[in-house]
């Protein structure tokens, strides 16, 4: 029997051997090759993780996990496509897989918890497109940063890494900045602040003096992007002499790639040594069972709302 609802569990992508990173990096840039000091830049990066990043595999294990739980819910109701915003299979291959299995309803789940129109919406709109070219309907998730499932494992997360740091420790939530232009009327930064003080408090964080908000990984191009970096509230948190040590808890992100692999645990843990900071980060949610579980009662209710149960 052909599964009644399909669900493209989308995430961004990474080069899958080294050779790739130009092609990866190109696709990011909208079709604009890199200059060479760019891509240089990028492979550096990459190959202080080893050359690639394990985004490919953990993504493979979240999707897997996420298959698992809809199966338990609803045996055969669901079938799962991986859809990827700048590596093959993209988005479009994911929803065009479905519609060959002759599955019309799509469900969209992104793997990052915040929406922003210029993260998450993108890929919604580009799944949107695609199953309606396919004569599908579509719903998406757009936000599950208010997932309690999630904020429980982010909370044990933060309480776990503190009890191996300083007394007087500074908990740092961060995301993927973006650029000025696109957050005017976007919900993304208020979103990331409900989830930190909602995690500070299930951790019982003292409020502001135990914890605060910072971006990272901000492009390098001349326009502002948001503010401030992590790289630069390490610099000012050493200088009012008020902490001993740092905890980063990368909440914008799912997974350990290259934003939390080489811009925290290298470049990031690089600044708090240079500063005399204790460095931490938080463990990422991989395929945290109740996580991905969360996640596929959320895929089960959007279906049921959109499509009917
Ligand atoms: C909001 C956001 C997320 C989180 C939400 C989500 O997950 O979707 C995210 C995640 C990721 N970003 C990643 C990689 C890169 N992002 C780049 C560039 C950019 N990211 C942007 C935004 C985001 N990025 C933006 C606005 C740019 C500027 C170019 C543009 O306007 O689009 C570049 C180019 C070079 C550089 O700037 O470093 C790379 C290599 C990887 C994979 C890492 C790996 O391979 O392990 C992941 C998970
Ligand atoms: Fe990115």
């Amino acid at each position: 029997m052909t599964p009644a609802v399909g669900v493209v569990v989308m995430a961004y992508g990474t080069p899958a051997r080294p050779e790739d990173i130009e092609g990866y990096y190109t696709h990011i840039r909208r079709g604009r090759p890199p200059e060479p000091e760019q891509l240089a830049d990028l492979t550096r990066r990459y190959q202080a993780l080893g050359g690639t990043s394990s985004l490919a595999r953990r993504t493979a294990d979240q999707v897997a996990a996420i298959a698992a739980a809809l199966e338990e819910r609803a045996p055969g109701r669901f079938a799962v496509a991986l859809g990827q915003k700048h590596a093959a299979p993209f988005v479009e291959d994911g929803a065009a897989a479905l519609a060959e299995q002759g599955v019309g309803d799509v469900v969209g789940l992104v793997l990052a918890p915040h929406f922003s129109g210029f993260s998450v919406g993108v890929y919604q709109g580009r799944l949107a497109e695609a199953v309606a070219g396919h004569g599908g309907r579509h719903a998406g998730i757009e936000s599950w940063a208010d997932e309690p499932a999630w904020l429980d494992f982010t909370a044990t997360a933060v309480t776990d890494a503190l009890a191996d740091l300083p007394e007087a420790t500074k908990v740092l939530f961060t995301a993927h900045s973006l650029p000025e232009r696109v957050l005017v009327e976007d919900p993304y930064p208020r979103l990331l602040a409900d989830s930190a003080r909602a995690v500070a408090r299930r951790a019982g964080l003292a409020p502001w003096a135990g914890w605060g908000l910072a971006w990272q990984s901000a492009g390098r191009t001349p326009e502002p992007w948001r503010g401030p970096d992590i790289l630069q509230v390490l610099r000012d948190l050493a200088d009012t002499g008020r902490a001993d040590g740092v905890l980063v808890c990368p909440q914008g992100f799912v997974t350990d790639h290259l934003e939390v692999g080489y811009d925290l645990d290298i470049e990031a843990r690089g600044v708090a040594d240079e500063v005399g900071l204790a460095f931490a980060r938080t463990r990422t949610v991989d395929a945290d069972p109740a996580v991905m579980g969360a996640l596929a009662d959320r895929v089960v209710a959007t279906a049921d709302a959109a499509f009917g149960p």
